[in-house]
């Protein structure tokens, strides 16, 4: 795209190569700058992403490019989501229609794109770590020219990592050059002591603080929408022969009202939007979330011993009304998701049942603490698992396609998929009703359809569709009850006969699933989660007990990081609709290894 509504951004167009930025004087910034929010303006009011981090990080990026060479140095963005005045300014204007699209750019640093993307992780608080490699790997490697420069948001900075980095970091006492972007926000405003200490420091900054005194020079606070001014303060903290921090201080959303105005999270991730009235540009409908945050906060006034915690995504994870109605019984950690296991871990021991509410993928990041300070100790809490499955434009590292695998490995922890929101809402009381061990509820990133009735119930097990002739069990986690039920007419037309099950709670696999599968010719697991270690790899190892089981065939994901896409596109390309559901019975059927 070389032109918006506006015209050319006629500057940017020119910034192909570095020393073009480096010669453009103040009043050529300022439009460089304009031009950039106008891009990111139109471009993500229509494709969706993110909009106020970005908006924020116009002038440091400009700030960036034209001190340190993203070419030769390594700028380091931590999360990445801030990262499109970075790929603006190197050489993607013209692919940047295509945004989080499939086959288009990715919404993070992606080093296909470019030489210039360094880390396409988007989980938070990476950056320090990755930093301190790339410094001791060029010292080592006699390339201590090159220079590291990490930008890393006050929310990531809540987050562990962070601190341990700094702690190595700071000792080693190698230049590193950290761009502390703080707008004062996660989603939300940060939380903590940490924020209590940025907050003083962006009022006044003189003597120690917590950066000097762990090794680091401090530069700031700096205002971070003067050009001028934060290169300036880049400029000297180069020079530094230790780490150096520079104290940014942004607004998130900057320069479009809407977003500085909004006080949920300053637009940090927007669907497709109306860019005058910044309202989305079409209706979500009920989602899965809203289900369950209509759920919790019901739940809240029957059970004073439930509280809710989150890692600061109170209202990306449908906790915002259980936190109004409980203000008292809802904890955002910051960006702490192992911290938030084990203080619920305390929380259980103390007595209550707390609720994790947390992405799938972010779930990874606290899988000791899982296994060790919950499961270990039989404590019952409740996570609950959204985003779980292919989530679609955040792409390989928000898919939340581990977490049957992950969660399959922990003794005593029980998993439910609710196939609707009728499941999810009964699921999720019995989940929180289970006193002996930890449990798990997870569901997906889109709408929540309509409500799927059971022919009869086998234990826990819903018996969705039988078919007069035993051949063909068809076993549905969660959502994909529904493309199971399509695929299953289908083959009824052609004479073959299918009876659709949802176990609900899917791990451990139920013996009721177990004793029904060994009555069949052929049993099709269908799960959105990682082939290996799913439910499927569990009830096939469930079968293996009986004399003669019948075959079991997984349709999953397969065990590869999948590119960003929609949600839907990317189910059909593995097999997770109706039509690849059919056929890959139909291949299993006449592949020989079927009984007749
Ligand atoms: C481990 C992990 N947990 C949660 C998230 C979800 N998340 C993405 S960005 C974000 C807030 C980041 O805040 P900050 O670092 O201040 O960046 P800003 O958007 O304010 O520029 C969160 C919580 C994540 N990416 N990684
Ligand atoms: C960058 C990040 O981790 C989140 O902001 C992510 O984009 C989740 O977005 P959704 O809440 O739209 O799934
Ligand atoms: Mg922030």
């Amino acid at each position: 795209m070389t032109a918006t509504a506006s015209g050319a951004p006629r500057l940017l167009n020119s910034v192909l190569r570095r020393q073009r930025l480096a010669r453009m004087d103040k009043g050529q910034l300022d439009t460089l700058a304009q031009e950039i929010r106008e891009v990111l303006l139109e471009t993500v009011c229509a494709t969706g992403g993110h909009l106020g981090s970005n908006l924020g990080v116009v002038e440091l990026t400009i700030a960036l490019h034209r001190v340190f060479d993203p070419g030769r140095d390594r700028i380091v963005f931590d999360v990445g989501h801030q990262c499109y005045p970075h790929k603006l300014l190197t050489g993607r204007l013209s692919r940047f229609g295509r945004l989080r699209k499939a086959g288009g750019l990715s919404g993070y640093p992606a080093r296909g794109e470019s030489e210039t993307d360094v880390v396409e992780n988007s989980h938070a608080s990476t950056a320090l770590s990755y930093a301190d490699g790339l410094t001791t790997a060029f010292a080592l490697r006699g390339q201590a020219d090159r220079r590291v420069v990490v930008v890393i948001g006050d929310g990531a900075l809540t987050g562990g990592m962070s601190w341990e980095a700094i702690n190595t970091i700071g000792a080693a006492a190698r230049p590193m050059v950290v761009v502390l972007n703080d707008n004062g926000r996660s989603y939300a405003p940060t939380v903590g002591s940490i924020s209590t200490h940025l907050r003083a420091l962006r009022g006044h900054a003189a003597g120690a603080n917590v950066f000097t005194n762990l090794g680091f020079a401090y530069f700031g606070p700096v205002d971070g929408h003067d050009v001028t001014e934060i290169e300036h303060a880049f400029r000297q903290a180069s020079t530094m022969d230790r780490p150096a921090l520079v104290h940014v201080v942004t607004v998130k959303g900057k320069g479009y009202p809407p977003a500085e105005a909004d006080d949920v999270d300053h637009m940090h991730t927007v669907g497709a939007l109306n860019r005058v009235t910044g309202t989305p540009a079409t209706g979500q409908g009920r989602t899965w979330t809203s289900v369950f945050a209509h759920e919790i906060r019901t739940l809240g006034a029957e059970r004073p011993d439930l509280v809710c915690l989150s890692a600061a995504m109170i209202t990306p994870t449908g906790l915002a009304d259980f936190a109004r109605a409980f203000p008292g019984r809802a904890f955002d950690v910051g960006i702490a998701e192992q911290h938030a296991v084990t203080r619920a871990a305390g929380l259980a021991m103390g007595g209550l049942h707390p609720v994790v509410a947390i992405y799938s993928t972010f779930l990874n990041r606290a899988v000791d603490q899982l296994l060790m300070d919950v499961a270990l100790h039989r404590l019952p809490v409740t996570f609950v698992l959204d985003r779980a499955g292919v989530t679609g434009p955040d792409g390989p590292s928000h898919h939340g396609v581990w977490d049957l695998s992950v969660l399959g490995l922990v003794p005593g922890l029980r998993v439910a998929a609710p196939r609707d929101p009728a499941g999810l809402r009964a699921l999720l009381r019995e989940a929180v009703s289970v006193t002996e061990g930890p449990t798990a509820v997870r569901f997906p990133k889109t709408t929540a359809s309509h409500d799927i009735p059971a022919r009869q119930r086998i234990g826990p097990v819903d018996v969705l569709r039988s078919a007069s002739a035993d051949d063909v069990l068809l076993v549905a986690v969660g959502p994909l009850a529904a493309p199971c039920l399509e695929a299953a007419e289908r083959l009824g037309g052609r004479g073959v006969g299918v009876t659709v099950v949802d176990p609900r709670w899917v791990l451990p696999v139920p013996a009721e699933l177990t004793d029904l599968a060994a009555r069949y010719r052929l049993v099709v697991t269908v799960e959105d989660n990682l082939v290996t270690g799913g439910v499927g790899t569990h009830l096939r190892q469930a079968l293996d007990v009986h004399p003669a089981p019948p075959p079991v065939r997984g349709i999953a994901i397969p065990p590869r990081f999948l590119a960003h896409g929609s949600r839907d596109g990317l189910l059909r390309e593995h097999g997770l609709d109706a039509d690849g559901i059919a056929g890959a019975v139909l291949r299993a059927l006449s592949s020989g290894e079927v009984a007749p």
